[in-house]
């Protein structure tokens, strides 16, 4: 658990390991406080208003018992020419994803919303990033869903880890596809006026 000590600290809303690893590598101090809303009930016309409106309403779950804080959070969708792959429920789904993708360039959509109540500030914006996958064997996907790699990842893959064998190609953010593009994370919070101007405290991190 990362801790501010500042009372209007940075929130981060999300219970993914790989947000939180990227926020800390990115030398910020923040506190997690999960939300639990209803991401299927959340429609949209395209995957990044969609992407943008569920960060949103990830963010603006916590930040109605936290006013005082900046609430950050995000939510990355995996498309697929009109398809949308979540995260695989069971081995069947994770090959089909992977077959879906395999040989093929897809966009992974990272939505990201960055909210304070008692500021009265929203932005909410999405990153897209192109992923080229090789053609995948038979051989290759078996293996691959037989680790538990895919099954908390959209589109049942993980660039991070071993489907890096798998990646010919990526044009765009790589912490996006992770899940929290962190160029553009911190320039929303420098804009917000949250990180003072690249000022290092004596442990190299951002005072928050
Ligand atoms: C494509 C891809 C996704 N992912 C992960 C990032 C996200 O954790 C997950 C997408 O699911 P999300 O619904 O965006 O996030 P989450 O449920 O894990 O966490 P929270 O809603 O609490 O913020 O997939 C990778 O780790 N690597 C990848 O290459």
């Amino acid at each position: 658990m990362h801790q501010s000590n500042s009372p209007q600290g940075l929130i981060l809303a999300s219970a993914s390991p790989r947000r939180q690893e990227l926020l800390s590598q990115a030398g910020l101090q923040f506190q997690i406080i999960t939300s639990d809303i209803d991401e299927e009930s959340i429609l949209a016309d395209t995957p990044r208003i969609l992407a943008a409106a569920i960060a949103q309403a990830k963010a603006r779950e916590v930040a109605t018992l936290h006013p005082e804080n900046w609430i950050l959070a995000a939510d990355t969708l995996v498309v697929a020419g009109d398809q949308v792959l979540g995260k695989p429920a069971n081995p069947e789904e994770a090959v089909s994803m992977l077959k879906r993708l395999s040989g093929i360039s897809h966009q992974v959509i990272t939505g990201v919303a960055l909210c304070c109540t008692a500021q009265k500030k929203l932005r909410s914006y999405a990153v897209t990033t192109d992923v080229s996958f090789k053609e995948l064997t038979a051989q290759e996907i078996a293996w691959y869903t037989a680790t538990p790699e895919p099954y908390d990842k959209a589109g049942a893959y993980a660039i991070q880890g071993l489907a890096a064998h798998f990646i010919r190609h990526i044009c765009g953010s790589y912490t996006n596809v992770v899940g929290l593009p962190i160029c553009e994370v911190m320039e929303s919070l420098s804009l917000a006026g949250i990180v003072p101007s690249y000022v290092q405290n004596q442990n190299g991190v951002h005072a928050l």
